[in-house]
């Protein structure tokens, strides 16, 4: 099912877990900023509609999508979170750059799915233009920060439950 036919914003609480046990780690690309505050918003606004507590939600900022790696990483070393969302947003230039981070940010996220203990949510706009972008971040086709929370949630449920 396309975006276009699924709004990212909607959720029902009554199929959610309660966000008031868990830690987040949120870390948020600077390249388009105007998009990723967007996401944030939304992202921030359902964890704490589900409960979270404010002073769970520990937020960083890096420079672009590539270095939500770096970032996502640190986090889970050193800040004790439950699940960690990544939030950015590439929209495709005139050179091949947008595949290459693209896919980097795709394999290295993956790749902290892999390698570490804590889920790690892809919150990361891959758009052909800004258009797409203001789309999916609060726009007609809902907001994919808040879809992204959503699933941190379920996921740190998922990570508690299954480690008993
Ligand atoms: N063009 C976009 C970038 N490019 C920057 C990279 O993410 C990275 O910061 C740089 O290559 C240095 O390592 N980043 C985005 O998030 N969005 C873009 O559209
Ligand atoms: C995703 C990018 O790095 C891209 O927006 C940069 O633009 P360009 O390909 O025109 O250098």
């Amino acid at each position: 099912m396309a975006t276009a036919n699924k709004n990212l914003s909607e959720y029902d609480k009554n199929t959610i877990p309660s966000a008031k046990d868990f830690r987040f780690g949120i870390v948020v690309s600077e390249w388009n900023d105007k998009i990723t505050e967007g996401l944030f918003s939304g992202a921030e606004k359902a964890l704490l509609d589900c409960d979270a507590l404010p002073a769970n939600i520990v937020r960083w900022n890096v420079p672009g999508s590539f270095e939500l790696i770096y970032g996502a990483k640190r986090m889970i070393e050193t800040q004790n979170v439950d699940t960690v969302i990544v939030i950015g947003c590439v929209i495709q230039g005139e050179t091949k750059h947008f595949d290459f981070v693209c896919e980097g940010v795709t394999q290295g996220i993956k790749d902290l799915n892999v390698q570490t203990d804590v889920p790690v949510i892809f919150c990361v706009l891959t758009d052909n233009n800004e258009q797409q972008s203001i789309d999916r971040s609060g726009g007609v086709h809902g907001n994919k920060g808040t879809e992204a929370a959503i699933a941190a949630i379920k996921m740190a449920y998922l990570r508690q439950q299954s480690s008993k």
